[in-house]
């Protein structure tokens, strides 16, 4: 999704994680039939089961069950972490296998997420066909114009800053633009609401819903560069809703224990001596890119 249209914030990415509830998961909640409106109901009431929560981007069964035991809320299946796709540019990146995903869905308990392509509706077909509980669209499968990505069904979103660079700061850019543009919205008067959600593309509907309720009106998670439990607590104090983390976790120098100070973090995010206690000894945290440096891809800028 390009950085310049979707329904928050102009600097931001956002992907869409879309849950597979009741109905086909491409159906929009733009309808107002009673059927799209109970589907979303229940689509965003199963996620809101997961608020306040960590999600762990997994790439196999051994990986799922590190998230599990550490008390990650979910995980959710990909072919590869953040970066080492970052590192394999150029390539394509798909959903994974479908067996891979039973793989984890029976090394684990929590809800399964699983990667498709932003777009990629029959991908997303197969993996509610094989169960999974939410299909995650990812923009590091392909990139898109992401306007409206609520309109469209989407029972969460994430706020996303630079995958797989284990450096936080685009994400709390990103994040920190979402919450300014809500407060802005909220003190906007009609004419205005309709501007706006004219500029941005997006439904006036969400839009309007957005500045009433002065929150947008799914779950927001924040991803991208998460890798200590100082990044979690700030994302968390930042206002999302819950996190992502793949690489962060998978790539530090002792993923286990990394993994269980990271979720710990997301539920003692104000208590700074907590905080002190979960960073104590935890190893090499994953080494982190400074894009600026580098002249690196910056995934955000990347267009259909
Ligand atoms: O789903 C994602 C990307 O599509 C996650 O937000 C991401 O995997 C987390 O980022 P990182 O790998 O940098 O921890």
């Amino acid at each position: 999704m390009s950085s310049s249209d979707h329904t928050h914030t102009h600097t931001g990415t956002v992907t869409v994680t879309v849950y597979k509830g009741a109905g086909p998961i491409t159906e929009t909640t733009s309808s107002t039939s009673t059927k799209n409106l109970a589907a979303f109901a229940k689509k965003t009431a199963f996620a809101k089961t997961l608020c306040g929560g960590v999600i762990m981007e997994v790439t196999n069964a051994e990986q799922a069950r590190i998230a599990e035991v550490a008390g990650a809320c979910a995980v959710t299946a990909t072919e590869h972490l953040p970066s080492d796709i970052r590192s394999r540019r150029g390539e394509v990146f798909r959903m994974c296998d479908p067996q891979l995903v039973q793989q984890i869905r029976t090394a684990v308990r929590i809800p399964v997420f699983a990667k498709a392509r932003i777009g990629h509706f029959v991908e997303a077909q197969i993996l509610e066909s094989i169960g999974v509980s939410f299909v995650d669209e990812s923009e590091l499968q392909k990139p898109r114009r992401g306007a409206a990505a609520v309109g469209e069904g989407a029972a969460m979103v994430r706020t996303e800053g630079e995958v797989g660079t284990g450096n936080v700061v685009d994400t709390v850019r990103h994040l920190r633009a979402v919450m300014g543009e809500i407060r802005v919205l909220s003190n906007m008067d009609e004419d205005e609401v309709f501007e706006f959600a004219k500029r941005i593309s997006a439904p006036y509907d969400v839009v309007w819903k957005t500045k009433e309720i002065g929150r947008l009106p799914v779950l927001n998670f924040a991803g991208g560069g998460i890798s200590t439990p100082a990044d979690v607590a700030l994302m968390m104090q930042l206002g999302c809703d819950g996190v992502f983390i793949g690489s962060g976790v998978f790539k530090s120098g002792d993923p286990v224990r990394c993994a269980r100070a990271m979720v710990r973090a997301a539920t003692r995010y104000t208590d700074p001596g907590g905080l002190a206690d979960l960073s104590y000894g935890l190893g090499e945290a994953m080494s982190g890119l400074d894009l600026e440096d580098e002249g690196g891809v910056r995934f955000a800028d990347r267009t259909e």
